[in-house]
């Protein structure tokens, strides 16, 4: 399985305000990037506390995109994917709508109600791990699933996840010219942190977008 990583953050590494509230730091270029990017996977990954601040589609905005793919014998948008432990994900929310198929990965510690109520909304569960998603677990029933290329869109607590299981091939990121600041906002990488061994990344482009910049990294072995 590729897993990718994308994101965008401010200059002082900031994925959104201490309010968590979604912050659009990408301008049109680099979301229109984001929506190529989206086209050329199977799946788009973001963690719960990001469903729960943004109530995100995570679905493309460009028809020929989606007729591309169609074209291509794929579906019109690639599958959403929920990592979200104890099933928290609103039934009635965007990412369980009938535009795309929705997976949401639980752990044993999701309340069977809840289990329910999304498998009623139309969403996959996917359930591995006791308290904490097994993400190499759920990854790899996904890939049974026929998704081969993943996307992690974030945010901060999941992007440190995959990173620190070593299940991330490649990293981009929008460096938006904005400072956001706050002790408490999250960051590209959140969690518990390295102290050693940190995760080593090989750049690769420098490209110049909506006024700040986007950087591509193949994360190293
Ligand atoms: N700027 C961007 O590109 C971007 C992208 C996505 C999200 N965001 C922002 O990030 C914030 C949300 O980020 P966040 O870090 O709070 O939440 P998140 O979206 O990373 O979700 C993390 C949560 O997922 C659950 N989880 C279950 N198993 C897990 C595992 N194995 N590893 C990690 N998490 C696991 C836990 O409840 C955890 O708290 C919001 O403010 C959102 O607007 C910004
Ligand atoms: N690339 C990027 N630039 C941003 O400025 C920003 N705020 C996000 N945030 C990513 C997060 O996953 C959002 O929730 C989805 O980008 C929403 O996706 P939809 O438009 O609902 O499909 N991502």
């Amino acid at each position: 399985m590729d897993v990718v990583i994308n994101a965008a953050m401010s200059v002082d590494g900031k994925l959104s305000s201490r309010r968590r509230e979604q912050i659009k730091i990408s301008g049109p270029e680099d979301f229109d990037r984001v929506d190529r990017i989206r086209a050329d996977v199977d799946g788009v990954v973001v963690g719960i506390g990001t469903v729960l601040a943004d109530n995100p589609h995570l679905t493309l905005d460009d028809p020929e995109r989606r007729q591309r793919r169609r074209d291509t014998g794929r579906s019109s948008d690639p599958a959403r994917v929920v990592v979200d432990s104890r099933g928290r994900t609103p039934p009635e929310g965007r990412i369980c709508d009938d535009a795309a198929e929705t997976y949401v990965l639980v752990s044993d510690a999701a309340p069977e109600e809840r289990r329910h109520a999304l498998r009623e909304a139309g969403a996959e569960l996917i359930v591995a791990g006791a308290q904490r998603v097994d993400l190499p677990m759920a990854f790899d029933q996904l890939e049974k699933r026929g998704i081969d290329r993943l996307l992690i869109e974030g945010g901060g607590e999941l992007i440190f996840s995959v990173i620190e299981t070593d299940l991330v091939d490649e990293l981009t990121v929008f460096v938006g010219s904005l400072v956001i600041g706050g002790r408490d906002a999250p960051t590209l990488a959140d969690g518990e942190g390295f102290v050693t061994n940190f995760s080593s990344l090989s750049l690769e482009t420098v490209e110049q977008v909506d006024g700040g910049v986007v950087l591509s990294y193949i994360v190293d072995d």
